[in-house]
């Protein structure tokens, strides 16, 4: 029997499709932003007075766009390189980022901002704003600045409310006494939030936004190339395997374009492959990574499998078959109709026409069980193409098999 050390050895010791996970996790901070060169030059160009002509101006910049579209690693990407620039023109520049789901109200934002600029703040009796100004003038003492992120600030403005918010963003206005030393990025997920605030605090958060769209299949493929060359060893990663995740959460694909769901399914493919021992990532250890980050597909598809009607599945059943043979993301309706034939052979049935196999192949793209494309590059001439997120295959292989047993007897 393996003691338990033989037990950790063994996992310790076992291969792994990783060089270094952790590149892949969604707090690490990557030198290159792929497709967000234009985001990062205009926070560039707002922020350029901070180095021309320091304490002229407060700047404030709102970034915007929806789930995963890259606004939190670019304001750090940005805030960190911008205050090494600024050291080097012997600027005394600190960037500080807090979010405001964890610190909501104006207290634990300003506690925060302290703490993260090691500025000594007696423990007790102090109210938010008389902490504020303790820190402008440690600012004004030792000549430092700062640009200051406050990330999903919807929650800041939901629970903090209007006054919190003016008073952070118009102190300079109201005390001239000081020099301009804080700037502000905001980060929001729309701009409906901040209706909220009065019209006046509004219009001067909103001067200067930059969007972030959520991204098309083309660019999460050139972040997920980048971004999987430092976390897997070379040749773990097929372009394939890359370009699947990229189509399945592409903007344009019918996903919702948020890159930390592309990296969280590579991540979770890289670790099916080890569970496995596998020495590549597959097609169908994407699939299984799918389904993990997307439980409900796989409950929804298991609730519509006693729905269809026997040569539906028989035609599923094919689809599920082909794919598994060719190991590809997608394969073609003919292969799925021949597999189909077969199919019908070996239970005996009668197979329906081309026109109704279609319509079955519609019917199962209506209902989310499977995806359908046009071929393009990579196959010759024009075909519907089919796939299936979900996975594993083989468990759903058998589950298909066993409502057509189930449906044949019922007969
Ligand atoms: N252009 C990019 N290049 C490389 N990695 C990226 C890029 N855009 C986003 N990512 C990665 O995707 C993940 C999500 O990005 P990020 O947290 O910045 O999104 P967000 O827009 O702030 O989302 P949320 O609104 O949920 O906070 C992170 O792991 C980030 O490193």
């Amino acid at each position: 029997m393996p003691t338990a050390r033989d037990i950790i050895e063994s996992i310790l010791e076992k291969p792994s499709v990783f060089r270094s996970r952790d590149k892949l996790y969604p707090e690490y901070v990557p030198a290159y932003l792929p497709h967000r060169e234009e985001q990062l030059k205009n926070l560039a160009t707002y922020f350029r007075p901070l180095l021309v002509e320091p304490g002229s101006i407060s700047q404030r910049v709102l970034l915007v766009g929806s789930i995963g579209t890259g606004k939190t690693v670019t304001a750090k990407r940005f805030g960190s390189d911008f205050k090494q620039l600024a050291r080097q023109r012997g600027i005394n520049l600190e960037y500080v980022h807090v979010n405001c789901h964890r610190d909501r109200t104006l207290y634990l934002v300003v506690q925060e901002i302290a703490r993260q600029l090691r500025i000594p703040i007696p423990p007790r009796g102090l109210s938010a704003q008389e902490m504020f100004h303790i820190i402008l003038k440690y600012l004004e003492n030792r000549d430092m600045y700062v640009i200051l992120t406050l990330d999903e600030f919807d929650y800041f403005i939901e629970v903090a409310g209007n006054d919190a918010v003016y008073f952070l963003v118009r102190t300079y206005d109201e005390h001239s006494e000081y020099t301009k030393r804080i700037s502000f990025i905001f980060i929001s997920r729309s701009l409906t939030s901040l209706s909220r605030l009065d019209s006046a605090t509004e219009s001067y958060l909103v001067r200067n936004i930059i969007n972030f769209k959520p991204y098309a299949s083309r660019e999460l493929y050139d972040i997920l190339k980048y971004r999987s060359s430092e976390a897997f060893y070379e040749g773990t990663v097929g372009d394939d395997v890359l370009s699947y995740i990229a189509e399945l959460v592409g903007a344009d694909t019918g996903g919702s374009g948020n890159a930390r769901l592309a990296l969280e399914i590579l991540l979770l493919a890289g670790q099916e492959a080890d569970k496995e021992g596998a020495p590549r990532v597959t097609i169908e250890h994407v699939r299984r990574a799918f389904t993990q980050t997307n439980p409900d597909i796989s409950v929804m598809v298991n609730d519509a499998l006693p729905h269809l009607p026997l040569h539906e599945l028989l035609i599923l059943l094919a689809i599920v078959r082909t794919l598994q043979r060719s190991g590809e993301p997608y394969v073609r309706i003919g292969e799925v109709e021949a597999e189909y034939h077969h199919i019908c052979e070996e239970y005996g049935e009668t197979p329906r026409r081309h026109t109704q196999v279609y319509e079955y192949v519609m019917d199962l793209k209506r209902r989310s069980i499977i995806e359908t494309r046009l071929s393009g590059k990579g196959y010759r001439g024009k075909s519907t193409l089919i796939g299936i997120s979900v996975g594993p295959l083989d468990l759903l292989e058998k589950r298909i098999r066993e409502i057509i047993e189930y449906k044949r007897e019922e007969r």
